[in-house]
């Protein structure tokens, strides 16, 4: 469904200034994956979403999209897939269900079709009731679902959403992931989304590409990063002073143990399953006459994985970063 060789975008600033959004990515998604896009501020996923979309035209590399060249016929492109961006698109005065029919009518539905589409997406998206109301006045979740439902009104194929659930309630991202999630089991789409939320890409995404500076750093599913990325923590606390090194000896000996580190009365440690070596540790600890008080198996997540990546937490996002270099033999942003 997407492929991209060596994917490319530069923004050239000034004549000694070069922002390299993104740097020769490759991916290829199939039909009907779900995929979620991850990574910090200024990673480059939007700037790859927009290469994708036809809104941005790449520096070098290629790209096909449901079998179009992005580059060389844009305008097919388009017909096949929905975009929806992190802004609100819709005008704040129209009525919602208008905005849908303007919508339809915009991809060649005849007043008819498009206002039966309309009245399919208001139901499918839970917005029936709302569809005489003002765009403007809806609620941050409500309007985010019509933004959804307008980027539907084609039927694509293939579903681009950028950072669809930001600045939701938990409430309300639950109750969009619903809807998407039916949509697409209805439709057999195929969806790319960019998130913040590691929640999220863990939970929803069938598939996680992680992104950092441009590039594709890591992409498998959720539980195959963690697994071979991350791995499993136990996180122990001695009972009596002074046996927290007895216990990290024994630590050390499990299959998979390393990085063990002592502070006071405790003990952390990755190993390979930490699951069955909490039981083991307890009994090994107390025959040994280094009680444990505490003995807890953490699971990795995301994040972790993004650490063990990068050295960097994603949830520390801090302001966005441009990688600029003086090079300024580059093409100009388009
Ligand atoms: N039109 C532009 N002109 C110049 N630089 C740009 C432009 N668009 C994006 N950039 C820069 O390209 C880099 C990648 O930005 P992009 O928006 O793709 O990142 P992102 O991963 O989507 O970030 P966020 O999570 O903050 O949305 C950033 O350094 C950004 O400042």
């Amino acid at each position: 469904m997407i492929h991209t060789r060596g994917l490319t975008k530069d923004f050239v600033l000034s004549r000694t200034e070069t922002v390299h959004a993104v740097r020769g990515v490759d991916l290829d998604i199939a039909p009907g994956e779900l995929v979620a896009v991850l990574g910090p501020n200024g990673a480059g996923k939007t700037t790859t979403m927009r290469m994708l979309t036809t809104l941005t035209r790449p520096t070098s590399g290629t790209a096909t999209v449901a079998g179009v060249d992005v580059t060389t016929d844009p305008a097919t492109v388009r017909r096949h897939i929905g975009y929806v961006g992190q802004g609100n698109g819709a005008g704040h005065q129209q009525r919602a269900a208008d905005e849908l029919t303007m919508q339809g009518q915009v991809y060649g539905l005849d007043r008819t079709a498009a206002r039966r589409r309309t009245g399919e997406l208001l139901e499918a998206l839970d917005l029936t009731t709302l569809a005489r109301r003002k765009v403007g006045d809806l609620s941050g979740g409500q309007r985010r679902r019509l933004d959804v439902a307008l980027g539907l009104v084609h039927a694509p194929q293939l579903l681009f959403l950028d950072e669809p659930t930001t600045g939701l309630d938990p409430h309300n991202r639950a109750n969009l992931w619903e809807h998407i999630a039916r949509l697409r089991a209805e439709h057999d789409m195929t969806i790319v989304l960019t998130t913040h939320y590691l929640d999220e890409a863990d939970t929803m995404a069938e598939r996680v590409v992680v992104v950092d500076h441009g590039q594709v750093i890591a992409d498998d599913t959720a539980d195959g990063l963690k697994r071979t990325l991350a791995g499993d923590r136990v996180v122990l606390t001695v009972a009596v002073d002074g046996t927290a090194g007895r216990v990290a000896t024994i630590v050390g000996a499990l299959p998979g143990a390393r990085d063990v580190t002592v502070e006071g009365a405790r003990i952390e440690a990755r190993v390979a399953d930490a699951a069955s070596a909490v039981p083991e540790l307890v009994l090994a600890a107390s025959a040994a006459g280094a009680p444990l008080l505490e003995a807890l198996a953490v699971r990795p997540t995301l994040d972790d994985v993004f650490l063990a990546l990068t050295g960097r937490s994603l949830r520390d996002d801090g302001p966005q970063t441009s990688d600029s270099t003086d090079d300024a033999t580059q093409e100009a942003a388009a």
